[in-house]
C-alpha cells in the first residue's frame, strides 16, 4: 500500500513534467555499503531524514549476484524505506561503479529486482546495448515500473552533439527519465552540459538528470532546476560519485534556487 503511495508521487512528477511545470528536483541519496549493517544504517539515517528517493547501490553491495539472499535483504530494506522512491541501480565498472558483469547477470539481476514488486524504479545504462536495453524496458513497464536510462563517464565531458545524441537515444527507448552525469575538464564542459540538458528538456518533455561531477561540476547539482533535473543527488554517509554535497546543505541551495525560479515565474 505505501509502496503504491511512493509511485504515485513518481507518477505525479512525471504528469507535473508533461505540463513542463519545473518543480523543485527530488533529492536522491545513494546507499553505498558493502554489508547489510551498513546499508540498514544508512537507510535508517534516510528514513528519519525524511529523504524522498533512495538509491540502491548494488554494485557496492558484497551479495548482490546471490539472488535468494539479496532479494531477502531488500525486503527488509523496503521495511525502513517504505515512505521512500526506491531505486535500484548496479553501476558496472565501465561507468564508474564498484562491480564488473556480464550483460546475462546484469539483466538477470534487474530482472529480479522488477519482478520483486519491491522497488519503484531501475537505472539501466544505455552502454548495454539496445537489445539489453528493450528486454529491461518492456519487463519494468508491464510490472509498472520506471525506468531511467544512464550515460556515465567518470573522465570527461563528451562534445555537446554526442550529448545530445545520447539523450535522444534514450528518448526514443522509451526511458522514464534520461540521465547524464559526466566529469568536466574545464567550466567550458560545465556550461555546455547544461545547455544540452536545456535543450534536451525542451526537445523530449521528459524528466532528466543531468550531472557534472567533481568540484567544477557541483553548480548543476545545486541549480539543477535550471536545467530541467527532475533529480538530484546527495550524500548522506559516504558520497557515492565527486563533487555530491550533504543532504542538509543541498535542501537549503535547492530551497533557494527554487525562490529565484519562483520569483522569475511571476
Ligand atoms: O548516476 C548516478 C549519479 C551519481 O554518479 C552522481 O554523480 O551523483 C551518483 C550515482 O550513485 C548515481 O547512480
Amino acid at each position: 500500500m505505501k509502496e503504491r503511495r511512493a509511485g504515485d508521487q513518481m507518477e505525479k512528477m512525471m504528469m507535473k513534467e508533461k505540463q513542463s511545470e519545473i518543480k523543485e528536483p527530488l533529492i536522491c541519496v545513494p546507499l553505498t555499503g558493502s554489508s547489510p549493517e551498513r546499508i540498514l544504517a544508512e537507510a535508517e539515517k534516510c528514513r528519519e531524514a525524511k529523504v524522498a528517493m533512495v538509491e540502491w547501490r548494488l554494485d557496492c553491495y558484497d551479495d548482490c549476484f546471490c539472488f535468494p539472499k539479496m532479494l531477502a535483504f531488500l525486503k527488509k530494506l523496503r521495511e525502513i524505506l517504505h515512505e521512500q522512491q526506491l531505486l535500484a541501480t548496479f553501476r558496472t565498472r565501465k561507468e564508474g561503479g564498484n562491480k564488473a558483469c556480464e550483460t546475462a547477470q546484469y539483466i538477470e539481476l534487474y530482472e529480479h529486482l522488477i519482478k520483486s514488486d519491491l522497488i519503484d524504479l531501475i537505472d539501466v545504462e544505455l552502454s548495454m546495448g539496445e537489445k539489453a536495453v528493450d528486454q529491461l524496458m518492456t519487463l519494468a513497464h508491464e510490472n509498472n515500473r520506471k525506468v531511467i536510462l544512464s550515460y556515465h563517464n567518470f573522465q570527461q565531458t563528451p562534445p555537446p552533439a554526442t550529448l545530445l545524441r545520447y539523450f535522444d537515444q534514450m528518448a526514443s527507448l522509451n526511458a522514464d527519465l534520461l540521465k547524464i552525469a559526466v566529469m568536466p575538464q574545464t567550466e567550458e564542459d560545465v556550461i555546455q552540459l547544461m545547455l544540452a540538458a536545456r535543450e534536451a528538456h525542451q526537445r523530449y518533455h521528459k524528466p532528466l538528470i543531468a550531472i557534472a561531477m567533481g568540484e567544477l561540476g557541483k553548480i548543476t547539482r545545486v541549480c539543477a532546476e535550471f536545467l530541467g533535473s527532475a533529480v538530484t543527488f546527495a550524500s548522506i554517509d559516504h558520497s557515492s560519485a565527486p563533487g555530491q554535497i550533504p543532504i542538509s546543505q543541498m535542501r537549503r541551495y535547492l530551497s533557494f534556487f527554487h525562490s529565484i525560479a519562483a520569483q522569475l515565474k511571476e
